[in-house]
């Protein structure tokens, strides 16, 4: 998740990540998201920091969190600050028109979740690759379960029609999430009713958490080649 990859996308990334990051206000309440976008926003909100902004956030990963301190951002926990006023964070598809989201391919989708949902606003960056059609044309999508009994748990996602996948870090062990989870990636291909998908998917018993963000993104910002678009739920 390093800001300084060969990442193609880097640019268009970072760009997107600025731009969200310009709408953070002295005293608010910011959700921190994961991945190599969001590494990108809190690096700008670490140099505003460091001109005198003062705001508090509530990371959504260990890894965020520890670059954010790096920077000497204050953050906070929800016992004190049970409402943000902004999240930002990337996505690794964004759906036309209804802007839901898959997320989850860098494993913080359970605690993204949880902060986008306590959030009056949540602003999703990326670049233009990420825009799809449908969802899962391109990605599968990441479902957190719980360790006990995983093996049923996948079963019932393959009996939902899905090619299921266990994550695996990059030394090839089972990837185990800030939480102590493991993630099963599903592979269904392009989604026709992600609506209905989420709500089967949610309903096994075993699923802690999907990579589908229902009905929840206020505004994306998207960095293509030609400028930066604003884009909200039509
Ligand atoms: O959901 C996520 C992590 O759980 C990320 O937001 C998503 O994977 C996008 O990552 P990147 O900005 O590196 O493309």
């Amino acid at each position: 998740m390093s800001s300084q990859s060969g990442d193609p996308r880097a640019k268009l990334k970072r760009q997107a990540a600025i731009e969200a990051a310009s709408m953070v206000r002295d005293g608010m309440v910011v959700g921190l998201g994961s991945g190599s976008t969001s590494a990108y926003m809190i690096e700008e909100l670490g140099r505003r920091w460091a001109e005198g902004l003062r705001f508090c956030a509530i990371p959504t990963s260990e890894h965020s969190a520890e670059q954010a301190r790096a920077h000497g951002i204050k953050l906070v926990t929800f016992a004190t600050h049970p409402q943000i006023d902004l999240d930002i964070d990337g996505a690794d598809e964004v759906e036309l028109g209804t802007l839901n989201l898959i997320k989850g391919l860098g494993g913080a989708l359970f605690r993204e979740k949880i902060v986008a949902a306590a959030s009056r606003r949540f602003v999703v960056v990326v670049d233009e690759s990420k825009i799809v059609e449908h969802l899962g044309h391109h990605v599968p999508v990441p479902v957190e379960v719980t360790t006990f009994g995983w093996e049923s748990t996948a079963r019932q996602l393959e009996a939902l029609g899905a090619r299921v996948t266990q994550r695996l870090d990059r030394s090839g062990n089972v990837f185990v999430t800030d939480g102590g989870n493991m993630i099963l990636d599903c592979h269904f291909g392009s989604i026709a009713d992600s609506v209905a998908l989420s709500r089967r998917l949610r309903a096994i018993v075993g699923v802690i958490e999907t990579g589908l963000f229902i009905g929840r993104t206020s505004e994306v910002i998207v960095a293509a080649h030609d400028g930066l678009k604003h884009l909200e739920p039509s």
